[in-house]
């Protein structure tokens, strides 16, 4: 089995890397750092599809993120139930319009809900919407407006609807993984806690294998 996972910065590449060290040989893995946002985590993502001599079975976008309370807490972990563009749009006098709202295509891509339940299960996860956004929120006012048009967003990060933009086409079935370094709200970079993000994203990827077993059975 064949699997893309595309982080955006090295420190999360290492984190993966890390967690996959014990992964059975079957399971095979290449593990990128794209860049941060949603266009590099698409052309990173497009090229590694494209440039691979077999075809991944999933691709997974995976990284640090910020949680919205009181789904997810610093340190915890989110797997998306949706992937979200949720700062893709106009803004209206009416109130903000996405993509999808625009005629533009798909405001949202969906893991296979079976395996996105599965993962959350084995790896103590909450599963909810994973937004993506081009901006960190730095807010309460923007957090909250987002919790409002998203019911039961769990996870805020930069990458993931690029990294799902570029599996679609190629047919290539999409998780979201973060680990939740900071809670989604006014900005305090002092309180963001990337180490223990980084362990609990270490310890997500070292759960996966058997999740994935049973899933490439599943016929
Ligand atoms: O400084 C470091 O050591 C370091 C290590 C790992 C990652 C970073 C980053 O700054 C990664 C940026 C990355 O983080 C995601 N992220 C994290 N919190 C949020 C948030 O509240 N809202 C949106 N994105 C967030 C995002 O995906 C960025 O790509 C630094």
């Amino acid at each position: 089995m064949r699997v893309l996972v595309v982080t955006a910065v090295p420190p999360e590449r290492d984190a993966v890397v890390n967690g996959l060290n014990a992964a059975p040989a079957w399971l095979v893995t290449e593990v990128l750092a794209a860049g941060v946002g949603p266009a590099a985590a698409a052309a990173g993502t497009a090229t590694a599809l494209a440039l691979a001599p077999e075809p991944h079975d999933l691709v997974i976008a995976a990284g640090i993120g910020g949680g919205f309370a009181p789904a997810a807490g610093v340190g915890g972990t989110v797997v998306a139930s949706s992937i979200v563009a949720a700062d893709l749009g106009a803004q209206t006098s009416d109130g903000f319009l996405d993509v999808a709202e625009l005629g533009f295509g798909v405001a949202a891509h969906e893991p296979p809900e079976g395996l996105a339940r599965a993962v959350a299960t084995a790896t103590g996860a909450a599963l909810g919407p994973v937004l993506t956004v081009s901006t960190v929120t730095g807010t309460a006012e923007r957090a909250a407006e987002l919790a409002k048009r998203h019911p039961g967003a769990a996870a805020e990060a930069m990458e993931g609807f690029g990294v799902a933009t570029a599996a679609a086409p190629a047919g290539v079935p999409v998780l979201e993984i973060r680990c939740v370094s900071n809670a989604v709200g006014p900005r305090d970079r002092a309180a963001w806690r990337i180490p223990a993000a980084l362990r609990a994203l270490t310890d997500a990827f070292a759960a996966l294998p058997p999740v994935l077993d049973t899933w490439r059975d599943r016929g």
